[in-house]
């Protein structure tokens, strides 16, 4: 059994109880060395190896815990921050390049709707109604909608996109992702409210400053690891005389490192690159007349 003062001391880490982030958010932590055993029906799990208890929430209820100072740091959605609208006690530390997809206004295929403007004062289901709100108010108001000829919103919990088969709605407001969903449904993307991804949050009232070392080590550790699964290292022999036209090419995070080898004129370069770049920075580099160049796979950083 978990005893309340077992947590004194310990920095609380909210993680999403299951759903899409879920899976990556258990990699990061692996990256991050933060160990843990997850007992069967309990929400909260000590770490092993480091003062941390994390505390599996779902991920709608995360920006609230942490705004409120209930948890020291947690990962959700930037989505679910604006829709809970906790975007005032709540710091973005990281964001953490999973869970990217767009919250997008969609309408049947088929249908006679075909802009937002056609949408405007019909009816909308969505899980996200504060932001679909504020969405269609503003574009209420900007075409003089008042009263009952505003666009009415209405809330469900999921299957968001069988609403307009169903009857209910005119119009949806859901995530896209690979869009699959949506073309299975036969609808389609007819405006975006915003783009998202997965972040680390942390209060921005902190109610426990003790913690703070903690917090900068947790924060230090994820972006080490994220880092590393966005970037490689390239390593490459160049002419001196080359040399700036290469570093051009592989600026690095900060700067390339640049080392004397053996041989009249010739220095080694080592840089991190953008792992989605890297095959056309090998090509340009060949072209400047790199030699030896290697592509150095990062497992983890401190960046
Ligand atoms: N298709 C998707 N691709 C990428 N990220 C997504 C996708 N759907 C949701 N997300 C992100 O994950 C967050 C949580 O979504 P999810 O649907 O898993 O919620 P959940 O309520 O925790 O789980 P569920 O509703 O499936 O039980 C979303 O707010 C969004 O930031
Ligand atoms: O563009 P896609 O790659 O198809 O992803 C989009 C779908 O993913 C999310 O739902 P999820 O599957 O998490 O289930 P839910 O409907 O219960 O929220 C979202 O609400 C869409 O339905």
């Amino acid at each position: 059994m978990l005893l309340p003062d077992t947590l004194d001391g310990r920095l609380l880490l909210a993680i999403p109880k299951k759903g899409r982030l879920y899976d990556k958010c258990l990699t990061i932590l692996a990256g991050a060395d933060i160990q843990f055993r997850r007992h069967h029906r309990l929400d909260v799990s000590l770490s092993t190896n480091l003062p941390i208890a994390l505390v599996f929430l779902p991920a709608a209820d995360i920006p609230s815990f942490v705004g409120k100072g209930n948890v020291d740091l947690g990962i959700t959605g930037h989505d679910v921050i604006l829709e809970s609208q906790m975007q005032d006690l709540v710091t973005e530390n990281l964001r953490l390049g999973f869970g990217k997809c767009a919250l997008q206004v969609q309408v049947p295929e088929n249908g006679p709707i075909k802009s937002i403007e056609d949408l405007a004062g019909k009816r909308v289901v969505t899980s996200f109604e504060v932001l679909a709100a504020k969405y269609f108010n503003e574009l209420d108001d900007k075409l003089g909608l008042q009263g009952d000829k505003k666009t009415q919103i209405e809330y469900v919990g999921g299957s968001v996109e069988a609403a307009c088969a169903l009857g209910l709605a005119d119009g949806i407001v859901d995530l896209v992702e690979s869009g699959e969903t949506m073309r299975a449904a036969g609808l389609h993307a007819i405006d975006t409210v915003l783009k998202t991804e997965a972040v680390l949050i942390s209060s921005t009232t902190p109610k426990h400053p003790d913690l703070e070392p903690v917090i900068k080590l947790v924060n230090s550790r994820i972006a080490g690891f994220i880092a590393a699964s966005e970037y490689t290292i390239v390593q490459y022999n160049i002419p001196r005389a080359r040399l700036s036209a290469a570093t051009e090419i592989t600026p690095g995070r900060r700067a390339p490192t640049i080392s004397p080898i053996e041989g009249e004129g010739w220095v080694a370069v080592s840089s991190m690159v953008p792992k989605k770049d890297v095959a056309t920075v090998m090509d340009k580099l060949v072209t400047v007349g790199a030699e030896d160049v290697l592509v150095i796979k990062l497992d983890n950083c401190r960046v």
